[in-house]
């Protein structure tokens, strides 16, 4: 396997899982997945810390969602799950942020989610996170806040499917690189955001993060 510096820049394609967690899909009404699913955002939705959150035109209902994101270490297709672990290269903070009113409408008519999902700057970032600071990635405390309000506390135990069935579910379809982002669902605590809230999430004491919202 090729030396973790090089996924320092990380930002090859995003791969995103939904409903990965009981309560969050409760939340929006969904039902429990009982295979995963997914969708993909484009690489220019990446932003990192100083960069600010922009609430794309139109959207009147942007909310946060804040995920473990791993990174992918080595080039995976098609890998067993007793192997999948393997190919993490390290973890990152994600928040996949979401034009829920636009989510809503797609979901109504049967239509793909890339513009809800995919617009600019809706995957904010942390730094890079080196594997061995996550030894156990099913057992991480996961958080954020909005103005120094806890909305979303969770943990990655209540992830419905595991990183490493994820990564072998996902590798039987589509090939995973070296650079590439999994976003792993978000914990129930989904919320309304305006235009000059703060947002400060973290994993445990491992990361924290903080992203302005513009308008
Ligand atoms: O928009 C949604 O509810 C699906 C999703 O991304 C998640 O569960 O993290
Ligand atoms: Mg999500």
């Amino acid at each position: 396997m090729a030396k973790l510096a090089q996924f320092k820049d990380f930002g090859k394609k995003i791969v995103c899982v939904g409903r990965n967690y009981r309560e969050h899909a409760a939340e929006l009404g969904n039902p429990v997945p009982s295979k995963p699913i997914l969708f993909l955002k484009p690489t220019t939705a990446y932003i990192s810390e100083g960069q600010a959150i922009k609430i794309p035109k139109g959207c009147t209902d942007l909310n946060h969602e804040v995920e473990l994101g791993v990174v992918i270490g080595s080039r995976a297709t098609n890998v067993q799950e007793s192997e999948a672990m393997k190919y993490v290269g390290g973890y990152a903070l994600g928040l996949d942020m979401t034009a829920r009113d636009w989510q809503a409408e797609a979901k109504k008519n049967g239509h793909p989610w890339s513009l809800a999902k995919g617009f600019d700057t809706s995957c904010p970032i942390s730094a890079f996170i080196e594997k061995d600071k996550i030894p156990n990635p099913e057992n991480v405390d996961i958080w954020l806040k909005v103005n120094g309000e806890t909305r979303q506390s969770g943990n990655t135990k209540d992830m419905i499917f595991s990183v490493a069935h994820l990564i072998s579910y996902i590798s039987q379809f589509f090939t995973l690189e070296p650079g590439d982002l999994l976003l792993t669902g978000t914990p129930a605590g989904v919320s309304k955001l305006k235009s000059g809230d703060i947002i400060q999430a973290g994993l445990g004491d491992v990361v924290n993060v903080q992203f302005t919202v513009q308008s």
